[in-house]
């Protein structure tokens, strides 16, 4: 009877194993499978000198530090109340789960012990007894479970809103660098896996903890001796698992950069997916994203087998353990010096101790993974790189003692002795010592070969980029001086290629209403958004639409041809009635009747603003008061197009000979 409890107990104690490798499979597969980076050292603010944007942008060492697992816990911080709970409910739930040995080995003694009556009479009270234990225990585990889960959606939340706002308040220069799905990996993915390493994990973590702890404590209060035997293979696991968990780590860095590839691949060939049909390229992605997966899967066998390893050799020593325990344990109880019923609770015990530590292996493995997710997060939320934007409410009035109106914008612009290269390509110098003067009210049409640097000037204008010496000036203002938002807020743009958003035209339209005067009642938005569109001559074809206005205009606006594209960008930009217009001409010619449309519609809004016109087309050049030709970075001429084309071999002239412009036979 004895020997057949103990082994149906050693039945049950031997998939302990089973169950480790199970449990960790699982939680150690979960790896983020686009995460692109590694970690790095952040020092304190203090002491941290401003890293460049180039720092910023590309993946740095790794190397663990306090400072980063304080970052990384203080995530938590305004959940301190829910966490707090859901930890004293751990601990409950923990007791109860941990007094399950000890009521077992009572049970056993008492089957021993007791006969008949006074047998069913005490296995009774124990019974009930041990239904309110586990009553206590489930209600626990319910909240802490609730608790944690509705916690961590909670961070992941708050995270995702500052990432968001983080990344649209980064300069231009960090959008040259970073890729667009990494950053929405960054979104979706990394913070999910932070908030979990603060959450779930930290509550796994203390669980396996406290359970080690008690399970330890517990296990030497039955039988010292035979804890130091259950013990002995604890040192040489760990070592493996540190071992283990390194090769892992730096297997699992490279299958993520794998599948990073892998989706860089997919995420740009869908993104342009008419080049690769018009280019009949299929066959060849698919090749080309087979390779990517498949180097990936190469990793993962590589992993796969490191896995089964370790996890293989822990079940043996857990079943090694669970042996050499029945064996001392036996030889204690045949010498009377421990129970069937101390055993048991001991073996327990020692199943819990193993499934505990392999649980702190894993916290720390998931510690591991939140703070390797968190530092391409904290590193776009590094304000070195963000623009100075403030709330509309606290703009300023006036600057310089000039009050900030649109006539301050109507002034001339002085571009003083700019110099500017791209910090993404800091060898190429575009802008040499560049001075123009753009006439206040007026026209200017800026030409130059391509790449001369015509729309790194309106970029400029806009302070995606500050130039890296001299100044801008509207008036007597240097533009760095003026609220960013204002200042954008007065510069109305229309680029080479307008890019819709996916919603209706109206919607697109009305993107273009100024952020200064929100809050403008829905009516009068409508009427300045239809006004809008009459002025840039896009009524017609959006009145003539099935939907009209909630036509939905597709990806990028994609279901719109070239030029209701413009005349929608058009309508975009002149809704918040800029002082500034800055037009960069499409190089390609539009068809003759979208042509008519566009420059109609620019001869109606030309007036009584400053207008610069990035400009391909001879005909628009003829029509501009003024006229600047890039040339080496410089202005090599400016003047009217009579002035220019007097000079003989100008640089005008010899660009119109040469016949870079579009309409050049004009
Ligand atoms: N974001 C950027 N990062 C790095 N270099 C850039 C960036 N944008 C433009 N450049 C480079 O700066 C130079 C000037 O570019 P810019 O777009 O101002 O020329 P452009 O005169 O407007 O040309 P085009 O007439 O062909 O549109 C080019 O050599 C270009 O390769």
């Amino acid at each position: 009877m004895t020997f057949h409890r103990l082994t149906l107990l050693a039945s049950f104690l031997s998939r302990p194993s089973n169950f480790l490798i199970h449990s960790h499979q699982c939680r150690l597969f979960k790896f983020n499978p686009n995460r692109q980076f590694s970690l790095t050292k952040i020092r304190p603010r203090g002491d941290r000198p401003a890293p460049s944007i180039k720092d910023a942008a590309k993946k740095p060492k790794v190397k663990l530090t306090y400072s980063e697992l304080g970052k990384l816990f203080r995530l938590a911080q305004h959940e301190k109340g829910r966490i707090g709970c859901a930890i004293g409910l751990l601990f409950i739930s923990s007791g109860v789960t941990m007094s399950v040995p000890y009521f077992l080995g009572k049970i056993i003694d008492m089957l021993q012990t007791y006969k008949h009556d006074e047998l069913r009479t005490r296995l009774k009270q124990m019974t009930w007894f041990l239904v309110g234990i586990f009553g206590i225990g489930a209600l626990a585990n319910f909240g802490r479970v609730y608790l944690i889960l509705t916690t961590a959606q909670r961070i992941i939340k708050r995270v995702r809103q500052q990432l968001f706002n983080g990344i649209l308040r980064k300069e231009m220069a960090f959008f040259d660098k970073q890729k667009t799905g990494e950053l929405v990996n960054r979104l979706s993915s990394d913070t999910e896996v932070m908030s979990n390493a603060v959450t779930q994990n930290i509550s796994d973590g203390l669980r396996a903890l406290t359970q080690s702890i008690a399970g330890v404590g517990l296990m030497f209060y039955i039988s010292p001796h035979l804890a130091l035997v259950g013990l002995t293979t604890v040192p040489p696991l760990a070592v493996g698992a540190i071992v283990f968990g390194r090769y892992i780590k730096r297997l699992s860095t490279k299958v993520q950069d794998g599948l990073a590839k892998a989706t860089d691949v997919a995420d740009e060939r869908f993104s342009n997916i008419r080049t690769v049909k018009a280019f009949s390229k299929e066959d060849h992605e698919i090749e080309l994203y087979n390779q990517r997966v498949s180097s990936v899967l190469q990793l993962k066998y590589k992993e796969s087998l490191a896995y089964g390893l370790f996890y293989g050799m822990t079940g043996l020593s857990g079943n090694i353990i669970v042996l050499s325990v029945f064996y001392f344990g036996g030889i204690s109880m045949s010498e009377e010096a421990l129970t069937i019923g101390d055993l048991s609770s001991f073996l327990l015990y020692a199943f819990w101790v193993g499934v505990s530590i392999s649980g702190l292996f894993s916290f720390h493995l998931e510690l591991m993974k939140g703070v390797g997710a968190s530092q391409a997060v904290w590193a776009i939320l590094n304000e070195d790189h963000n623009e100075r934007m403030i709330a509309s409410s606290q703009l300023q009035r006036t600057i310089h003692g000039e009050p900030l109106t649109s006539a301050l914008m109507l002034r001339d612009i002085t571009l003083d002795a700019i110099s500017f290269r791209y910090p993404t390509r800091p060898d190429v110098l575009v802008l040499d010592n560049l001075t123009l003067r753009v006439p206040g009210g007026r026209v200017l049409a800026i030409c130059g070969s391509s790449g001369s640097g015509k729309s790194t000037i309106a970029q400029l204008l806009l302070r995606f980029y500050e130039p890296q010496t001299g100044q801008i000036r509207i008036g007597k203002v240097p533009i760095n001086e003026m609220p960013l938002q204002w200042l954008r807020s007065n510069i109305g743009t229309v680029p080479q290629e307008p890019i819709l958003f996916s919603s209706s035209i109206y919607e697109n339209i009305a993107y273009g209403h100024s952020s200064v005067e929100k809050n403008l009642p829905e009516t009068i938005l409508r009427n300045k958004v239809i006004q809008a569109a009459n002025t840039a001559n896009a009524s017609g074809f959006i009145e003539q639409l099935p939907e009209k206005y909630e036509t939905k205009v597709g990806e990028r606006g994609t279901m719109l041809s070239g030029g209701q594209k413009q005349r929608v960008a058009l309508s975009r930009a002149i809704l918040r009635d800029p002082s500034i217009l800055v037009l960069d001409e499409a190089t390609s010619a539009l068809d003759t009747q979208s042509e008519y449309l566009v420059q109609e519609a620019l001869e109606k809004i030309m007036v009584n603003r400053t207008v610069i016109i990035i400009a391909h087309r001879l005909s628009t050049i003829i029509k501009a008061d003024q006229i600047a030709v890039l040339d080496k970075g410089r202005v090599g001429e400016q003047g009217t197009y009579a002035e220019l084309m007097s000079i003989e071999n100008g640089i005008f002239r010899k660009l119109v000979s040469t016949q870079t412009m579009v309409d050049v036979d004009e």
